[in-house]
């Protein structure tokens, strides 16, 4: 049946608010905008006192992260990854994958995230999650190969091309792949090559961290500055995302620009390991495409994209010392179409014609009232637990506040377990 949301408020792709009910049809799709009477046939789902948005796109995370949230905070990067994530990871097996991504899945549905980018591993159970939960991702294989011998560096990046040849499309079309080394300087350089031409063969983008810490500037001990090494060996292009993008160079801002290459943001997860301040304004400027990403949950230690839009205007100025940058407009932009675009996935606008991914927003809160501006409320006051209904792909996936793919008790009960007994073993 198609599905119309009545009665609410729409935010429109320039940003302008009107009222306006949605139509969508049977394939998922944005058919009908405007003051639309009920059929016998449409499903209806109520907006009023509502804002329906674009759906919510997490530009960079490690969903089953979840599993590690709040096990070893205050720490710096480096650190926090090689003396608790990666020895914990080590011990991570599928099923515990698919119980974290699970977890990571009830709490983005719940504060409005339709579509996100995952690196991990176990990617095929990952699939299977998103399969069953409605949402929509692009998602690799993340391939480190220092601390490793030759054989098990070209097993990882077999791995991860032969996943983003087999998973592409998976989920009814919601699943897209990309190839993703984890970073420049955690991958070596005959890895990087092999991963950019086995991208371009099977016409998938490339993501990955980077110029994240002071840690990440030198990646092949040579000296060359990580925007020119990664540009030397294909990893900035149009298709390509990068995360984080702190510590830049007006050269490499510009190696952004040209290139293409979209940068995600992660200001929680920057300022949770002070990483540093990234120049959001100046690669705006630039005409960088800039979306924005929680990272995982355990530096950030949340998935809510509400959140990272306030976190991200408020450090933004002051990264920029000022006032007027990074403004709300900004960061909504940032976090719905910025963030399609740089996954290379539908939606993010709320448009006839463009996939129905949204998220209908009560505006009945106090903490929304009065409502002078509500795109300015998006960015500054607004919560992931304001979110009434969220659908993907013209599927409903909650509905007044309860979950209609998951159930939330018996996912927080396996995730609570894996955790404490992966960390067990880890100890
Ligand atoms: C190889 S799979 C992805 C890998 O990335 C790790 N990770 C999580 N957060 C960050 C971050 O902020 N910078 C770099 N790497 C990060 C994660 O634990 C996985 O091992
Ligand atoms: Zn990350």
């Amino acid at each position: 049946m198609p599905l119309l949301v009545t009665g609410g408020r729409i935010l429109r792709p320039d940003h302008t608010v009107e009222r306006a009910d949605v139509r969508i049809d049977t394939d998922g799709y944005i058919d009908a905008i405007g003051d639309l009477e009920q059929t016998e046939r449409d499903q209806p789902l109520d907006a009023e006192g509502s804002l329906v948005t674009p759906g919510l796109v997490n530009g960079h995370g490690h969903a089953a992260m979840t599993l590690l949230r709040g096990y070893a905070d205050d720490k710096p990067l480096d650190a926090w990854l090689q003396e608790d994530i990666w020895p914990t990871e080590a011990e991570l097996g599928p099923e515990d994958i698919a119980a974290g991504a699970r977890l990571a899945a009830v709490e983005m549905i719940r504060s409005g995230t339709t579509a996100f980018a995952d690196m991990y591993f176990h990617v095929p159970e990952l699939v299977d999650v998103i399969d069953e939960t409605g949402l929509r991702a692009r998602v690799g294989h993340g391939v480190v190969t220092v601390g490793k011998d030759e054989e098990a560096a070209a097993a990882d990046v077999d791995e991860a091309l032969d996943i983003a040849a087999e998973y592409d499309g998976a989920a009814d079309g919601r699943v897209r792949t990309a190839v993703m080394p984890h970073a420049p300087h955690t991958v070596d350089t005959e890895s990087l090559e092999r991963l950019v031409a086995g991208a371009d063969e099977r016409d998938v983008p490339l993501h990955f961290h980077f110029n994240e810490t002071e840690s990440y500037l030198d990646p092949d001990g040579t000296g060359e500055r990580p925007g020119a090494y990664a540009d030397r060996l294909g990893l900035l292009d149009d298709s390509s995302w990068a995360a984080h993008g702190v510590h830049l160079t007006g050269d490499e801002i510009d190696r952004l620009a040209d290139t293409g290459t979209a940068v995600v943001h992660c200001p929680a997860s920057n300022m949770k390991l002070a990483s540093g301040l990234a120049p959001v304004e100046r690669l705006r400027e630039a005409g960088v495409t800039v979306a924005l990403g929680t990272d995982g949950a355990a530096s950030n230690n949340d998935l809510d994209m509400f959140d990272e839009m306030r976190d991200a205007a408020m450090v933004g100025k002051l990264a920029a010392d000022d006032a007027s940058a990074v403004p709300a407009s900004a960061v909504v932009e940032m976090a719905t179409r910025a963030g399609a675009d740089a996954l290379g996935l539908p939606g993010g606008r709320i448009a006839e014609g463009e996939p129905a991914d949204l998220a209908v927003v009560d505006l009945s809160g106090a903490h929304l009232t009065p409502e002078h501006d509500l795109v300015s409320h998006l960015a500054y006051a607004a919560r992931g637990s304001d979110v009434r209904h969220t659908v993907c792909d013209g599927e409903v996936l909650l509905r007044d506040g309860e979950l209609l793919t998951l159930d939330p008790a018996a996912v927080k009960r396996e995730a609570d377990e894996r955790a404490r007994e992966a960390v067990e073993r880890a100890s």
